[in-house]
């Protein structure tokens, strides 16, 4: 059973300090609806302000919006990337995070060490990690970019990586920023199967995503942010209504 369940979450950026006060007089005059001081006098981005939701067991979540709306500070919160300044948060069930490429990666090691060692992170034997690093490097395709370190890929390589590696370990829980599913064609038709599977497995997706053929073929629902608030949260017809591209 899959649950993120998010009541009045706050996250906040700082930007300046002390100092460069005429310049902070300045923005705050210029923004004064998502910059603001915090008690120690710093200027923050209310990067998501007062959130509530649940999302429960076979929910297929967009999070649409503007840019800059808040869409990946929020997966990257629940994917335990940022601490709340205020809300809390409760995830239930495993996640498997499409956010950053290469993020909890050493770019030292090789792609298939890296699979090796995340799949001791998460309690699977040497021997089924091994195992499981060669199923992703079938699906992969980086031929002999597997055996080097990470460090020397490109940004399609690691996107690869990522991809195969976190859709290999059947997550429960699926945060997916859109432009995974944006690598070169012959892959995303490889992707897009697995991915389909894996959607039907995972208990919840949560992914953001300007493109609304996406969030009608994937999602059931759609969250739409702006400005770090939630202005619609209800069924993709309901938020997206005619609209096709943000
Ligand atoms: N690490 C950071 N430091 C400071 N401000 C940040 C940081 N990350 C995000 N922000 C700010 O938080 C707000 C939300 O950004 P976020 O990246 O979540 O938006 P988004 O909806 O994903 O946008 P896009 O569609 O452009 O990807 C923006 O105002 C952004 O400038």
């Amino acid at each position: 059973m899959a649950l993120v369940d998010v009541a009045g979450l706050a996250i906040e950026f700082p930007l300046y300090h002390h100092n460069a006060r005429s310049l902070k007089q300045r923005i705050l005059a210029s923004s004064p609806l998502r910059l603001k001081k915090d008690e120690d006098n710093r200027i923050v981005v209310a990067a998501l302000r007062d959130l509530t939701f649940r999302i429960g067991n076979g929910e297929r979540v967009a999070l649409v919006g503007p840019n800059g709306a808040g869409k990946t500070t929020l997966l990257r919160t629940i994917a335990g990337v940022y601490e709340p300044v205020a809300g809390t948060l409760r995830v239930e069930g495993e996640i498997g995070s499409l956010i950053d490429p290469a993020a909890g990666m050493d770019p030292l090691l090789t792609g298939r060490e890296n699979v090796v060692l995340r799949a001791l992170y998460r309690g699977l034997t040497e021997a089924d990690g091994r195992a499981l690093a060669d199923e992703v490097a079938g699906f992969a395709g980086l031929g002999e970019f597997f055996e080097v370190p990470i460090r020397g890929y490109s940004a399609g390589m690691s996107v690869r990586l990522s991809f195969a590696m976190a859709t290999a370990m059947t997550p429960s829980i699926l945060l997916m920023d859109e432009w995974f599913l944006a690598g070169d064609s012959d892959f995303m038709k490889k992707a897009e199967t697995r991915l389909s599977k894996l959607v039907t497995d995972a208990e919840i997706l949560i992914i953001a995503t300007h493109d609304m053929s996406i969030v009608r073929k994937w999602c059931t629902r759609a969250i739409r942010l702006e400005g770090g608030r939630i202005l619609a949260d209800g069924t993709v017809d309901e938020v997206l209504g005619a609209e096709t591209v943000t």
